[in-house]
């Protein structure tokens, strides 16, 4: 199995990545796990405690229970992924089962600030565009689909994730095999990224 790690920042455009290069693929081949859905499950906390809390530091993401699932499917063993609601900060009661494919997709934030997740990539791809992009699809974004208002995603840009943006995100970039710029489309980056995939699943299948 290939294993691809991306991560960047909120709104760097890390889904519209992954969606590009699934449409260039095969999705039939390819699995996605998203870093989303390993924000720690927080069941004895109120909705408006789980508001305040830090979602941009690496101790809010389960980590254990997002590493076992990764090596569970390079061994060929299905999992149980989790399914993460931004609208009430927790886990949901559903859950998506995966079969092992060939190959491994693991998209967020944090995915290359862990040391064991590392280890566990192929291919490590950071999406690098700067601040004042991401805070306005940010807005847009979590307006449109996450039922947000512009006080909140300020109140939390400022509280935390620019910081922990500056602390944890930015310099996992260090450990990036690819770094993919997306102000423009970037085409050529997608182009380089899918035919990786795309010859080892020839490989494979020779
Ligand atoms: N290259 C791009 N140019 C303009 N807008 C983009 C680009 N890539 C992503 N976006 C938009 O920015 C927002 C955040 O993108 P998304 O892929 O969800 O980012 P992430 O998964 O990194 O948080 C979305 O509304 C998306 O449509
Ligand atoms: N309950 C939550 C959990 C997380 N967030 C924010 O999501 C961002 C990560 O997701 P992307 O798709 O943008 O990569 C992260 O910056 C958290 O602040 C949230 O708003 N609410």
């Amino acid at each position: 199995m290939l294993t691809i790690g991306i991560a960047g920042g909120t709104g760097s455009g890390k889904t519209t990545v992954v969606n590009n290069i699934l449409k260039q693929l095969d999705s039939n081949n390819v699995n996605v796990l998203t870093q989303d859905n390993y924000y720690h499950y927080n069941p004895e906390l109120s909705f408006d405690e789980r508001e305040l809390l830090n979602y941009d530091h690496p101790r809010a993401i389960d980590f254990d229970l997002l590493i076992e699932h990764v090596k569970k499917l390079k061994s060929g063993q299905a999992i149980e992924e989790p399914i993460y609601s931004f609208i009430t900060h927790s886990r949901t009661e559903d859950i998506t089962i995966i079969q092992p494919k060939e190959i491994l997709i693991v998209e967020g934030i944090l995915v290359l600030t862990n040391p064991e997740l590392r280890k566990q990539f192929d291919v490590k791809v950071y999406v690098n565009v700067d601040s004042d992009e991401r805070l306005i699809r940010r807005i847009r974004r979590d307006i449109q689909e996450r039922g947000r208002d512009l006080e909140e995603i300020l109140r939390r840009y400022q509280s935390t994730l620019k910081p922990m943006h500056e602390e944890f995100i930015q310099p996992s970039m260090a450990y990036a095999d690819i770094i993919i710029p997306t102000l423009k489309k970037n085409t050529v980056a997608i182009d380089v990224l899918s035919t990786v995939i795309q010859n080892t699943l020839k490989n494979h299948s020779s």
